[in-house]
C-alpha cells in the first residue's frame, strides 16, 4: 500500500492505541497461568495478534470478545496438530519472549517467523538454552529454531547488551518453575522493558527481587496467577502523535499513564528539551508547537524512540545530537542507516558517527518518496516529517504501520492530517 501525506496543520483529540509491548507480555502471562484470565483493551496489531497465535498453539484457549479478551490455560501443551511449530510472525519481543516459555515443555518444538525477523540474531538461544537443559538449534544463528526442553531454571550469567528482550523471555519462563536461583545480567539495555517484565509478573502473582538490573533472583517456588489485566496505551505509538503536535499543530492524546513502566514515555523529556508546550497530566498529554531548538537526548534505554526524535529534530533549529544508535541495527530495518536514507530524501541530513546521531534540524524539509523498508516506525516517522515538508510526502509499503499500529493513519486523520492511501490491502483498519 501507498499512502500520501500532505502537509497542513493538526488540532484535535485521540486515545492512545493499546501498548504492544504490554499487550504480549499478558499473553505470555495468561498461557503461564492455570485459569482463565482476560485481557481487556487489548492490542490487535500484528505482533499481538501473533503472540495470541502462539499462546494457542502452546495450549491455551482463546476467546475472541467485542472488547476484551479470554485466555484460558492450563501451562504449556503444544498443541500437536498444529505440529509442534509456533509462528511469532515478525515480532522480536515474541520470539525471544515465547522461546524460553515453549521450551518449558518437554517436547520438540519448531519455532519460526516471518519477514525482518527471518534475518534477526538469535545466537544467543544457542549459547544459553543449552545452559538451562534445552536442546537447541538454528539456521545459522537466525530462524527456524528447534529446541526441546524442559527447562530447567538454574544460577546463569548472561549478556544483556544486544537486547532486553532475551531477558524478559528467561524471566518470564523462569517464574514458572524457578526455586532459589539467581539469574546474573551484565551490560542490561533497554533496563525500563525489564522493569515492565517485573511489574506485569508481579501482576500475574510472580515476584523477583531485582538489584541493579544485574541480579534477578527467585525464592520459593511461585506460579502465575490468572487474573484481569487492561492493556495500557502505548508510549512508543503515542510518540509521533506528540512530535507530530510539537511541530504541527496541537494534539490532546488520552490513555498515556505518565507513571507507567514504558520506556518510551521519555519521549516527553525529549519534547520538553526541543521547548514543546507541554501539558502532561495522570492520563493525558497535551502537545502543542512552539519555537523548537536542536537538543542532546540519549535514547540508548529506548531505542524505539529514535524515528520520532528523528521527525521532530527535523523541525529544531540547530544540529540535535541522540545516543545509542549502535541498538538500532538489529530492529525490524537496520533503523540508523534508515533513517539516514529516508529522510534524506526529504532533505533532512543526517550523520552517524558510533553510538551517535546528529541531525540537522531547521533546514525545511521537502516533499518526495519514501520507502518504510518494511519498517513500521519509518513509516510512522516519514508520515510526521510530511506534516511540515513543503510538498506531499509518499510513503511505499505503508502497510508496515500493521505490526504495531493499525489504526495510525486514522490517528493522524482524526487529529486533521490529510492521508491518501492507494492499493490498501484488507489488513489496514
Ligand atoms: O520488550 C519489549 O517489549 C521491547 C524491547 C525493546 O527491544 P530491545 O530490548 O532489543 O532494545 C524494543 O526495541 C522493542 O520494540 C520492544
Ligand atoms: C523493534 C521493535 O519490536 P520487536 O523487537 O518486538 O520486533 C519495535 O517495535 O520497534
Amino acid at each position: 500500500m501507498q499512502v500520501t501525506i500532505l502537509p497542513g496543520s493538526i488540532n484535535g483529540t485521540v486515545t492512545a492505541n493499546p501498548s504492544k509491548s504490554a499487550m504480549q507480555r499478558a499473553v505470555a502471562a495468561a498461557l503461564l497461568s492455570n485459569g482463565k484470565s482476560i485481557i481487556r483493551n487489548p492490542g490487535l496489531s500484528n505482533d499481538c495478534l501473533a503472540a495470541l497465535d502462539v499462546a494457542s498453539k502452546l495450549g491455551a484457549t482463546i476467546n475472541r470478545q467485542e472488547d476484551y479478551i479470554e485466555i484460558s490455560s492450563n501451562g504449556i501443551h503444544p498443541v500437536q496438530s498444529a505440529g509442534n511449530e509456533i509462528n511469532c510472525g515478525e515480532s522480536g519481543l515474541g520470539i525471544r519472549m515465547f522461546t524460553p516459555i515453549a521450551s518449558l515443555s518437554p517436547l520438540p518444538i519448531t519455532i519460526n517467523g516471518h519477514g525482518s525477523l527471518t534475518t534477526r540474531p538469535m545466537n544467543f538461544f544457542e549459547e544459553v538454552l543449552p545452559q538451562v537443559g534445552v536442546k537447541i538449534s538454528t539456521l545459522e544463528g537466525k530462524l527456524p529454531l528447534h529446541i526441546q526442553g524442559p527447562l530447567q531454571a538454574k544460577n546463569i550469567t548472561i549478556d544483556g547488551s544486544l537486547s532486553s528482550q532475551f531477558l524478559t523471555g528467561l524471566l518470564m519462563a523462569f517464574g514458572a518453575v524457578a526455586e532459589d536461583v539467581t539469574i546474573t545480567v551484565k551490560d542490561l539495555k533497554s533496563k525500563p522493558y525489564i522493569a515492565l517484565t517485573l511489574q506485569l509478573m508481579q501482576q500475574f502473582g510472580v515476584q523477583v527481587k531485582e538489584e541493579n538490573f544485574e541480579r534477578f533472583s527467585f525464592g520459593k517456588k511461585q506460579a502465575y496467577k490468572a487474573g484481569e489485566y487492561t492493556v495500557e496505551g502505548d508510549w512508543s505509538g503515542a510518540a509521533f502523535l506528540l512530535v507530530a503536535a510539537a511541530v504541527a499543530g496541537k494534539a490532546e492524546v488520552h490513555h498515556l499513564n505518565t507513571q507507567s513502566a514504558q520506556s518510551d514515555k521519555a519521549i516527553l523529556e525529549a519534547l520538553e528539551k526541543a521547548g514543546a508546550g507541554l501539558m502532561p497530566g495522570v492520563f493525558t498529554v497535551n502537545v502543542e508547537k512552539q519555537q523548537l531548538k536542536a537538543f542532546d537526548f540519549d535514547a540508548t534505554d529506548c531505542p524505539d524512540l529514535f524515528p520520532p526524535l528523528v521527525a521532530l529534530a527535523a523541525n529544531c533549529e540547530g544540529t540535535t545530537k541522540i545516543l545509542g544508535v549502535s541498538r538500532l541495527a538489529h530492529k525490524e530495518s537496520d533503523r540508523g542507516k534508515t533513517l539516514q536514507e529516508e529522510f534524506g530524501k526529504l532533505g533532512i541530513s543526517i550523520e552517524l558517527h558510533g553510538d551517535e546521531m546528529l541531525v540537522h534540524g531547521g533546514t525545511g524539509i521537502t516533499g518526495g518518496t519514501v520507502r518504510s523498508h518494511n519498517d513500521h516506525r519509518i513509516a510512522m516517522a516519514c508520515a510526521v516529517a510530511a506534516l511540515t515538508a513543503s510538498g506531499p510526502v509518499v510513503i511505499e509499503d505503508a502497510e508496515a504501520i500493521n505490526k504495531s499500529y493499525p489504526e495510525f493513519y486514522e490517528h493522524l486523520q482524526k487529529l486533521g492530517g490529510v492521508v491518501k492511501k492507494e492499493g490498501a490491502t484488507s489488513q489496514v483498519h
